[in-house]
């Protein structure tokens, strides 16, 4: 079995990894809170992190954190020699940077999103900008009333795959006396409740609207599809890899 690492496990998405491992075991978890152990896993803090990765024998890291502490651990990683998933969103050029210098020395795979839905999704995406060329473009999502970033990672995802078929500037929400340019597209971001994870993109032109849109129903998916990346990721050479690269496997 697979003996994974959590970082961010006393996350909503920590406890989402711990209960979809099945195929692998969650043997140690990290983070900044004072818990001791979270559903019998425990709780290591990130800057002990390399001395955890040891003694616990980890194979791969999976994160779910903020960036500060993902960095933090790719470090770790770094040392130890161990893999590492980041699904942590909201790094700044700096941290990806960093994360980028990491996977010179481990394997690094790096999604906003680890659901299968979403990589099709971005692939329907390109087609359809690539398509209909003078269609204007909007670009929502709405997640869960705790979520601290914005807008989502995955809509930047969204937004980089439209942006290699056509040159659009984002609007970030529109406020005033806002007129609409040819060359822009709008980017929402909603939050409220416990909404897991809606992403929608719009294309209207030429008297019709296509809207093409995905909603995650629950942290499982993303959970597994982390678990997943993690074991296809084990025993392979450092370099940048992507949630595409196992879908397509
Ligand atoms: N790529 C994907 O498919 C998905 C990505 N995410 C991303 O995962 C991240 C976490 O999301 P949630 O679990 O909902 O957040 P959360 O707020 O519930 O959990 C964050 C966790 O990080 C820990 N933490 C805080 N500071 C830390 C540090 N310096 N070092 C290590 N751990 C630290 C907290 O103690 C907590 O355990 C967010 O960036 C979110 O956008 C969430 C869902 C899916
Ligand atoms: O914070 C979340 O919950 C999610 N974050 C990711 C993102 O920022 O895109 C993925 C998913 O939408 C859930």
């Amino acid at each position: 079995m697979t003996r994974v690492a959590v970082n961010g496990v006393t996350g909503q998405m920590g406890g989402a990894v711990i209960e979809a491992a099945i195929d692998s075991e969650v043997v140690v978890g990290f983070a900044t809170s004072d818990t001791d152990a979270v559903d019998g896993v425990p709780v290591v803090h990130p800057a002990e992190a390399a001395a955890a990765l040891r003694e616990y024998d980890v194979d791969v890291v999976v994160d779910f954190a903020v960036p500060e502490g993902a960095l933090t651990v790719a470090e770790a990683c770094v040392e130890v020699g161990v893999p590492m998933v980041v699904g942590t969103t909201g790094f700044d050029e700096d941290g990806m940077g960093r994360l980028k210098d990491a996977s010179e020395e481990v394997p690094l795979l790096k999604a906003t999103n680890f659901s299968q839905g979403i990589q099709v999704l971005q692939r329907l995406i390109s087609e359809a900008v690539e398509t209909l060329k003078d269609y204007d473009l909007e670009l929502m999502e709405t997640h869960h009333n705790r979520k601290v970033d914005a807008p989502s990672g995955t809509a930047s995802s969204i937004l980089d795959v439209i942006q290699e078929e056509r040159d659009v500037e984002p609007v970030y929400g529109r406020e005033g006396h806002a007129p609409r340019e040819d060359d822009e597209i709008g980017v929402f971001a909603r939050r409220a409740g416990d909404i897991r994870g809606e992403h929608e993109l719009v294309l209207a032109g030429n008297d019709e609207v296509l809207s093409l849109s995905h909603r995650a129903e629950d942290r499982g998916v993303f959970a597994a599809g982390a678990l997943d990346a993690a074991a296809w990721l084990v025993g392979r050479d450092a370099g940048w890899y992507e949630f595409g690269d196992v879908v397509d496997a």
